[in-house]
């Protein structure tokens, strides 16, 4: 992976580039799918939860956030498709404020997997149809098939009520739905928290076969430092609201934060 010339593109974004450059940068292969300049939040009693991160997340790539428990893993997660509203001109998606677009319109663009699954009443293909059926859309057997593949599910499960299904089938099940929606990025809290090893593997071979696949742009919070090095491209070290380092997953142990190297050393 490339990080150079990552300086030129953040002073073109903070200047505000034309739609012209954004359109070039866009066609090329390489370019920050996202980007996230000093994005700041602050509990209710005055607390600081996330302060100033700057960050670029490329195209096509795996990105791993990790962090001691309540270093603001999950609220930085969540400023990227509006659970929270961040400051205007502080996340962009392709170039562009996400505060200034349509938020189903980005939540569709932008999917999120949480750490439990949530699925409405009915069954597996009800729950896939879903979020294109808000868009008109009606999907084929087929369709849903290919998405519960994505999910590494088999199509058989399509007619199942998701009452009956275990924790692990129906977290790919909630995969597969907002893989439906056909997202751009996907936004992954904790999503094999809960889950047995196997049911673990194939939510990681899902994310592999999307990245490789589909050249889809994925973010994932997770406490397994391990889960993190087989999977991630890159490494966001999250200390007290800020991003203290960027690493590559092999090179964790070279990390210089205090903080983050004894989090590190716990967590091996
Ligand atoms: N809306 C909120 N109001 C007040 N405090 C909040 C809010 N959201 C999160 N927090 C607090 O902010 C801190 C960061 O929370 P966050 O869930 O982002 O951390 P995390 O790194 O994901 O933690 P964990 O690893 O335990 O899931 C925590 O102390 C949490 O209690």
């Amino acid at each position: 992976m490339e990080f150079e010339g990552v300086e030129s593109l953040r002073e073109e974004l903070l200047l505000r580039i034309d739609e012209e450059d954004a359109e070039a940068s866009r066609n090329g292969d390489l370019h920050p799918k996202m980007s996230v300049r000093d994005l700041r939040r602050k509990s209710e009693e005055g607390r600081s939860l996330l302060s100033g991160v700057s960050v670029d997340i490329w195209k096509g790539t795996v990105v791993g956030v990790i962090g001691p428990s309540g270093s603001g893993k999950s609220t930085f997660l969540r400023a990227l498709n509006r659970l929270w509203e961040p400051s205007a001109d502080s996340v962009f998606l392709d170039y562009h404020d996400i505060t200034k677009l349509d938020v189903l319109a980005l939540r569709r663009r932008v999917g999120m997997l949480f750490q439990t699954p949530a699925l409405f009443d009915g069954n597996v293909a009800d729950n896939i149809k879903y979020g294109p059926a808000l868009r008109g859309l009606k999907l084929s057997d087929e369709e849903v098939s290919k998405y519960l593949g994505w999910a590494d599910l088999e199509s058989s499960l399509a007619s199942r009520s998701v009452g009956g299904l275990s924790v692990g089938q129906a977290q790919r099940v909630a995969l597969a739905r907002t893989l439906a929606n056909e997202p751009e990025v996907l936004l992954l809290d904790e999503p094999t928290s809960a889950l047995d090893p196997i049911s673990t593997q194939h939510i990681e071979e899902s994310i592999g076969k999307l990245k490789r696949g589909k050249g889809m742009t994925i973010i994932m919070v997770s406490h397994s430092v391990k889960q993190i090095q087989r999977i991630a491209d890159v490494v966001f070290l999250l200390v007290d609201g800020q991003i203290v380092e960027t690493l590559k997953p092999d090179q964790l142990s070279n990390a210089n934060h205090p903080m983050a190297r004894m989090f590190l050393e716990l967590s091996s």
